[in-house]
């Protein structure tokens, strides 16, 4: 069942609208908080907390990446000793996926006596556990829709669905939330009919595109936009976070020169067909590219490679000609327009969307919960193609798919997949946000906020050079594990020479060392892992081929043999080093 904005609330309206006007406030400014962080979180949601007593604000937080101080905790160090007694306002329920419970237990350390929760945590396996938490532990826990009801209700629950409407797309649909985005003329042309449209729409406009593309993870172009445009595709508004960018392309009829292909500050992509121009795909190689062949191109295959690689939110930046086809395939969910008060004319300009099939005005495609704003002299229309998906159906378990779709065959019950942070054995992954203490060499000790941080930043450490000991601070004040990975190798690509030598044998030492401390350090985690005797652990990444195990098991799955070799050893159990076995193997 789908969940529609505006009618939202089908049964009637409770009316407590004085009451819940207040209430309503502050969690509108928890979602506002948590919108901060949007594009540094992913995959993972955007959190805020905001604790007050009546009208008056003590304390806020929002959860900046994850792996950083979660948003309750900071609220309720701001707010002190005031946090007695108040209420805490939460634009989502917290995950606590890990075990540990950190958000939870900073709200009742803190002695808050309510919590109003915009929504539940979209993810099955997360969902209504850290509520049940807090009301065993006696906290009054309301939840918005469900508890309180009534006109502001509505308005405030509408904002905490927006701030993480790309992963409860993603929950339901197990697709990324898509946002298709162009600058056209008053007339509807995306360029004049000699192709050219530099620029369309004001410097104001394609300032906000800069803010949209921070907010995104993978940004697609088609191949006719690289050869027409050469653009750059990154996001210029300063400090931000840099999509991926992605280029889909059939004929792989490419430029050998082009923007896309400078990967030293962001990485590019490019989809295109099976056996395409293998002596082009060598150069683009060369370039530090990445090709992915698909058997036949599409929209609907690209983005279940975007979801495989965890991607929340994509943006459209293409022609109408790949924007039809994204929209024929129902992979937009939302639209964002520029329109600028010019006139191009031309019958053979292009326009945003190219041919759907339609022939009468009532198959239009209209938009949900549209918004209007003015930027410079250009008019920003946004909305949605399709409703924002209610929390019910989220992620069924595997013997509802193998009901619904009999060609599923569920993971053969001794095989434990773990991939994301939030999946059930979500803590085996690197990016999980246990921090490490470990030896610095020279007698100290050293925290690291992730095993990510410490295998990246071990690419350059030990190596005696002032500009490697600087790739290994940058690597370690990495804000989230995710952002440690980009800058690890991003360093390593652009600095060969400074990584330390023989590291592709050294990494599995260095990774043993960062887990062993690991699953030692955190005795729940140790619990997980002993849980799992007699199961074989892989790491479901599809495009990780070395620590992972591969689409179709085509990986090493070194990851899962490390963490296998480690239960063994915890359970005193004779086990073969997995680093012996791969010099062995050489
Ligand atoms: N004002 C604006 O906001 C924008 C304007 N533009 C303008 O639009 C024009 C380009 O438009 P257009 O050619 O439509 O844009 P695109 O290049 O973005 O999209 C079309 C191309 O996408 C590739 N493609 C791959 N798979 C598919 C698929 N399944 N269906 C359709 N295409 C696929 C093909 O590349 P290949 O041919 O390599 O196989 C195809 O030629 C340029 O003049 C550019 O300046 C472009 C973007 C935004
Ligand atoms: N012409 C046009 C847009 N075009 C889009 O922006 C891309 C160029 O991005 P970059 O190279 O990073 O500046 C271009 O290829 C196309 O996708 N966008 C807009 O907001 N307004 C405009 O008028």
């Amino acid at each position: 069942m789908a969940f529609s904005l505006m009618g939202a609330f089908k049964s009637p309206i409770i009316c407590k609208d004085n009451n819940h006007s207040l209430e309503a406030h502050h969690i509108r400014r928890a979602a506002e908080i948590a919108d901060k962080s949007a594009g540094f979180t992913s995959p993972h949601p955007n959190f805020g907390c905001v604790i007050a007593k009546g009208a008056n604000i003590l304390g806020e937080g929002f959860l900046y990446a994850q792996g950083t101080k979660c948003a309750e905790l900071q609220a309720v160090e701001a707010a002190g000793e005031f946090s007695r007694g108040a209420t805490a306002y939460l634009n989502m329920e917290p995950g606590d996926c890990h075990g540990d419970q950190t958000a939870v237990s900073a709200l009742i350390k803190a002695g808050i006596s309510r919590v109003v929760v915009g929504i539940r945590h979209p993810l099955k396996h997360l969902r209504g556990g850290a509520i049940r938490s807090l009301r065993s532990e006696g906290v009054q826990v309301d939840v918005l829709g469900e508890d309180l009801q009534s006109k502001f209700i509505e308005e405030a629950l509408k904002s905490c669905f927006l701030v993480n409407a790309p992963l409860l797309y993603r929950a339901a649909s197990r697709a990324p939330f898509s946002v298709l985005k162009y600058a056209m003329t008053l007339d509807g042309k995306i360029a004049a009919s000699s192709g050219h449209a530099w620029w369309i729409s004001s410097k104001e406009s394609r300032h906000r595109v800069f803010e949209i593309r921070g907010r995104s993870d993978a940004i697609i172009v088609g191949g006719n936009t690289v050869r027409r445009d050469d653009p750059r595709l990154t996001a210029r508004h300063g400090g931000g976070h840099l999509p991926v960018r992605i280029v889909m392309s059939q004929t792989f009829n490419l430029p050998k020169d082009a923007n896309l292909w400078d990967v030293s500050e962001v990485r590019t992509i490019v989809a295109t067909q099976r056996g395409a121009r293998k002596s082009f795909q060598k150069l683009l190689a060369s370039k530090g590219v990445e090709v992915v062949e698909f058997d036949i191109l599409n929209p609907r295959d690209v983005m279940e490679y975007c979801y495989d690689r965890g991607y929340l939110s994509i943006l459209w930046e293409c022609g109408g000609t790949l924007a039809a086809s994204a929209i024929s395939s129902g992979f937009i969910h939302k639209v964002c327009a520029f329109v600028a008060p010019k006139i191009i004319g031309g019958v053979k300009a292009p326009s945003p969307v190219g041919e759907l099939g339609m022939v009468e005005m009532s198959q239009a495609l209209n938009l949900i919960d549209v918004s209007f704003e003015q930027i410079g002299p250009d008019m920003l229309i946004s909305g949605f193609l399709q409703p924002i998906p209610d929390l019910t159906p989220v992620i069924p378990s595997a013997n509802e798919t193998s009901a619904i779709d009999p060609s599923f065959t569920p993971y053969e019950a001794s095989i434990i997949f773990f991939y994301k942070t939030w999946d059930p054995y979500g803590a085996f992954s690197n990016f999980s946000p246990h921090p490490l203490r470990m030896p610095d060499g020279n007698g100290g000790y050293l925290t690291w906020p992730s095993v990510e941080h410490y295998y990246q930043a071990h690419k350059f450490v030990g190596v005696n050079d002032p500009l490697a000991r600087d790739c290994v601070e940058q690597i370690k004040s990495a804000k989230s594990p995710e952002e440690a990975a980009r800058v690890g190798r991003t360093l390593q690509r652009r600095h060969p020479n400074l990584v330390t030598s023989a590291w592709e044998t050294a990494k599995i030492d260095v990774m043993y060392r960062a887990l062993k401390c690991k699953f030692s350090i955190y005795p729940h985690l140790n619990s997980m892992l002993l849980s799992t005797e007699g199961s074989v652990l892989v790491e479901a990444s599809p495009h990780d081929l070395f620590w992972g195990g591969g689409r179709e098991g085509e990986g090493l799955n070194y990851l899962g043999r490390l963490l296998m070799q480690l239960r063994s050893e915890f359970l005193g159990e004779p086990s073969t080093s997995v680093s012996r076995m791969m010099i062995e193997k050489q």
